[in-house]
């Protein structure tokens, strides 16, 4: 089946998953149905899902008439056969028990049309083991979401034993419609992707607290300020619900071996009820105690190492057993999970040997399953480096990690790709950047270049705050320079840049693209320099290129009110933005645009960039470069195939001869 021919989605379970994915299903524009046990779970389905649409209506993510449509697209039912009757996708999100999904597949297959691929939510059980309950195990595969569907970008996309292509092809274009970014799991393994990397993490630092080699609080400094991750490990712990993390922890124990041995710990507090933030204590109490309360400087490098160490080790055995490669890995944990970098590239960027140095030295120790390296872990030491042996899986395109980079029809377009962070930017990627702008100028085939911002939230939210933690003056000072010296490249690169702004367009983000030589912005974006709500300022060129766009009284007004929320079109009137479209034309607008720039005469834009930026160290400066180009291009094929278009009323054809 091919994704043009899916219309109608079934949803088996109205719970959190379910109605989260039906939502999703519905704001995609498909019809709905929605099926429960019985009208109470259904109806409070339903509810939550008005309820949800109405919350994106209100923060204006989208209109009210989305919300409306959205809603009417969704059936609500109780009966399977008219759920399924006439679907040609079922997604089962019903309660992770064996004997419970084996009785609604058994109910459904009496009722689905032939036609229909049965997709499974599960996040525990085996795709394969279920597919074989069906009497079509080639149109089944695992299409796993990420919990609240409506936020979570991420949809791993699993194969089972059986699944054929063209099921998996299906789900993956169906996911991508959904407006989600699927990722290809090729083998049906415990955890999948992002289960398998954070529960065995979850469960190593339980250990290290179990054992007295470390305090909850030194564990979730390190892994929140140290490492990056979007919380503490406990925190996470908490979150998710202890039960809910044992029973996978349980699952990957008895399918994977001994060393995924839940920590008694976690098997403790679950006894006795304490199931994390929503029964009030977990690991941090919620209710007589504190909460949530990590120390900034808490972490220690080893801590850091023996985490890291059990992240590699997982990421050797997926990558080993072509469970997935190491951007998959990456991206799925990336978008899944909201690590900063992926496992794969964390690792490499430590060094595989002192990794493996210190899960060895830790099993020395405690001569526990889970510290023995294996032998996938080993090999990947001997090669060097997850990517260096394994290499990349994106084919076209230039391989970044936090940027990605392709070229097409003469556009060199470079998309922040960090859409799982509001796209926020980091030192790394302001590196990349710098290497990418090299790149696309070195590339002939590169007449203009276009910058967007991964997702439909945000072109950037600035920068990475959550980066922030312990730099120095000095260290601050060079990230500005840094930012200020590559955004500023943009400027004067010689071909065309044009930012396409496409919802948050905040802080840094705004200084990036204050150094384009366009910009547009769809009707739901938003504009700010927010730096004074943290106490900082725009370090990024904010206070010498704004004011120049825009004029220095709507600069200090921009900056000293540091507000997010700037729409379009004052930003329009202001003179920051060249053009508002709607939001549902904006990307054919933004590739329009840049391939008009890219059709440009390139030796006359090159030229007028750099006669305009001359023209900043004083008028005659800029005249000067105006008039000696002008004579250049008196010089050029382009001028004679300018002319010579117009004379024949054709579009030219430049080729910066
Ligand atoms: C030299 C350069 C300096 C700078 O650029 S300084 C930074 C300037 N930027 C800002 O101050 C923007 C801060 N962010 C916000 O105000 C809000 O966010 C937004 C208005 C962008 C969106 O608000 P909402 O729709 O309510 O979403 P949400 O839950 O606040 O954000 C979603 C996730 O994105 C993370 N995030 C957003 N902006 C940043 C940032 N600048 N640095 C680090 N993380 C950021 C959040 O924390 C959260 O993450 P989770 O889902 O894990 O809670």
């Amino acid at each position: 089946m091919d994704v043009d021919d899916i219309n109608t989605v079934a949803v088996l379970g109205a719970g959190n998953m379910g109605h989260g994915i039906a939502e999703v299903a519905a704001l995609a524009g498909y019809d709905v149905t929605m099926r429960d046990v019985n009208e109470e779970f259904v109806q409070d389905g339903y509810d939550q899902i008005e309820w949800s649409l109405g919350k994106l209506a209100e923060r204006e993510q989208i209109s009210d008439d989305d919300a409306d449509e959205a809603l009417d697209r969704i059936t609500p039912l109780v009966d399977v056969g008219e759920a399924v009757g006439d679907a040609d996708v079922v997604i089962e999100a019903v309660p992770e028990k064996m004997d419970i999904k084996t009785e609604v597949y058994q109910d459904v297959e009496a009722h689905a049309p032939d036609r229909a691929i049965f997709a499974t939510n599960t996040s525990s059980l085996s795709i394969t083991e279920l597919s074989e309950v069906t009497d079509r195990p080639a149109q089944f595969c695992g299409m796993h979401f990420f919990n609240p569907p409506v936020r979570m970008q991420l949809v791993e996309v699993i194969s089972g034993a059986h699944s054929s292509d063209e099921t998996l092809d299906a789900i993956g274009s169906l996911a991508e419609d959904f407006g989600k970014t699927p990722v290809r799991v090729h083998k049906d393994s415990p955890g999948f992707i992002v289960n398998r990397v954070l529960v065995p993490l979850m469960n190593e630092a339980a250990w290290m607290v179990y054992e007295d080699e470390a305090t909850v609080e030194e564990v979730d400094s390190t892994a929140s300020y140290d490492m990056g991750l979007p919380m503490g490990l406990f925190e996470l712990t908490d979150q998710v619900g202890l039960d809910v993390g044992l029973h996978v922890q349980e699952y990957m124990h008895e399918t994977l071996g001994e060393a995924y041995e839940p920590c008694p710990m976690t098997e403790e507090k679950v006894e006795a009820g304490e199931l994390g933030k929503k029964t009030g204590k977990g690991v941090y109490d919620y209710e007589d105690g504190e909460g949530v309360e990590i120390p900034t400087d808490a972490g220690a490098e080893w801590i850091e190492d023996r985490l890291l160490a059990v992240m590699a080790d997982e990421v050797a055995q997926l990558i080993d057993d072509d469970v997935a490669g190491p951007d998959a890995i990456d991206r799925a944990m990336q978008l899944g999970a909201g690590f900063p970098d992926g496992p794969a590239k964390m690792a490499d960027d430590r060094g595989l040997e002192a990794l493996y140095d210190a899960l060895e030295t830790a099993h020395e120790d405690s001569g526990a399953a889970r510290h023995e390296p294996s032998d996938a872990f080993a090999d990947f030491v001997e090669d060097g480096q997850f990517y260096e042996s394994v290499g990349s899986e994106d084919a076209d395109g230039y391989d970044y990690d936090s940027i990605a980079v392709t070229v097409q029809d003469s556009v060199g377009h470079l998309a922040i790709d960090r859409a799982h962070r509001m796209n926020t930017i980091t030192t790394d990627m302001i590196e990349e950047i710098d290497d990418a702008v090299d790149t696309l100028v070195e590339d002939d085939a590169v007449r203009a270049i276009l910058l967007t911002g991964d997702g439909d939230r945000a072109f950037s939210a600035g920068f990475d705050a959550s980066t922030a933690a312990a730099g120095s003056g000095i260290e601050a000072a060079d990230l500005s320079r840094l930012g200020q010296r590559v955004f500023g490249r943009f400027e004067e690169i010689p071909v065309p840049v044009l930012a396409a702004i496409d919802g948050y367009c905040l802080g840094g983000g705004m200084e990036l693209s204050a150094c384009a030589d366009m910009r547009i912005a769809s009707e739901r974006s938003q504009f700010g320099q927010p730096e004074h709500n943290l106490g900082l300022l725009p370090g990024w060129g904010g206070t010498q290129r704004l004011p120049r766009i825009v004029g220095e009284g709507r600069a200090k007004e921009i900056i000293f009110t540091a507000r997010n929320d700037y729409d379009p079109e004052t930003m329009a009137d202001y003179g920051f933005v060249n053009e508002v479209v709607p939001t549902d034309e904006f990307e054919e607008r933004a590739w329009e645009l840049a391939r008009d720039l890219a059709a440009g005469p390139p030796i006359a834009m090159k030229f007028t960039k750099r006669a305009m930026l001359a023209g900043r160290d004083g008028v005659d400066a800029g005249l000067e470069v105006e008039s000696s180009s002008f004579g250049h291009l008196f010089t050029t094929d382009d001028l004679w195939e300018g002319l010579s278009a117009f004379q024949s009323d054709r579009d030219p054809e430049f080729e910066g001869q």
